[in-house]
């Protein structure tokens, strides 16, 4: 079997030229555009590279910018500031806070001045609690990016088996709970789990989201499965993420390739959970909420 391979970017694509649509009737029906910030501290060159593309995504779908450049020195409560000005202010839509902050700094307070209704990554404890309850608020981006992906060509997951690798609460636990919404059989694995490719093999759906370069190997991978790898590890041969790639296409039926797979979904949603979130904000329009 050699694995075909699932497209981010042109999925990426019609997510973002259909929010442009989106972003267009909202301002015709309120006359405003809606708003992104983005909350970048410090200098750590991948994150600026992301924050770039999302503010240039933005502006292109329509979205007006709202950047917040803070010093690397920056402490809890000048973060918090700009965080509450913004939360503050109705021309912003939605806002971000760039993970990591330097020094592997906890986010967790911070995130929570976020209002659930601004939250367009969905990590404030309200919103994990909508979507812990599956009901309508703001998705984190990425494990909504990686279930528009398989819903794009059919992959079914009513009662698919579903694997998710990585626990973390930005990608690993949230995947759980939209997988889990999607009628998937899910199971959990991480760091401490033991026999891994045991638990790996059973999956149709495996998601490796780990964050360990190259962790999943053809041992891992059930013969037909759907491989999807959120993990992105700049290494001297270039980007490459949680699986090897080369090895695990001789088994599995579908795979998502680093670069150009999960990773331009994650902006295209973002761009999608920021009209969403203006929507929700103006009361006179159509909020759809996830
Ligand atoms: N506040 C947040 N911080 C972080 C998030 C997030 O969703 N919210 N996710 C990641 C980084 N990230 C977005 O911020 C992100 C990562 C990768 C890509 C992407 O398009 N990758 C390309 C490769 C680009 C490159 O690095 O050269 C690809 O995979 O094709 C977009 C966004 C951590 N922080």
């Amino acid at each position: 079997m050699t694995a075909e391979l699932m497209d981010g970017r042109v999925v990426a694509k019609s997510v973002r030229a259909e929010t442009a649509r989106r972003a267009t009737a909202f301002r015709e029906r309120t006359g405003t555009a809606p708003g992104l910030a983005t909350v970048l501290v410090g200098e750590d060159p991948a994150s600026k590279v992301y924050v770039a593309n999302k503010r240039k995504s933005a502006t292109a779908a329509g979205i007006a910018d709202f950047h917040r450049q803070l010093p690397e020195t920056s402490g809890e409560e000048e973060i918090a500031e700009v965080l509450e000005t913004l939360a503050a202010d109705p021309a912003v839509s939605g806002i971000l806070l760039q993970l990591p902050l330097p020094g592997g700094a906890d986010p967790g307070d911070l995130i929570e001045l976020i209002p659930a209704t601004k939250d367009v990554d969905g990590l404030t404890t309200a919103s994990q609690g909508l979507l812990a309850r599956n009901q309508p608020g703001l998705r984190p981006c990425t494990p909504s990016g990686v279930v528009r992906l398989l819903q794009e060509p059919g992959i079914p997951l009513t009662g698919a088996e579903a694997v998710v690798v990585g626990r973390s609460e930005l990608v690993g636990r949230p995947m759980a709970q939209l997988l889990l919404h999607e009628d998937a059989t899910v199971t959990m694995a991480h760091s401490r789990t033991r026999n891994l490719a045991d638990v790996t093999r059973r999956a149709d759906v495996l998601i490796a989201a780990a964050g360990v370069p190259g962790l999943i190997g053809p041992q891992h991978v059930k013969e037909g499965a759907t491989v999807v790898d959120v993990g992105i590890h700049r290494t001297a041969a270039g980007l490459v993420g949680d699986v090897r790639t080369t090895e695990v296409a001789g088994r599995a039926s579908r795979l998502t390739p680093v670069p150009g797979g999960v990773g331009p979904m994650t902006i295209a949603m973002l761009l999608a959970n920021t009209v969403t979130a203006a929507e929700m904000q103006y009361p006179d329009s159509t909020a759809e909420g996830r």
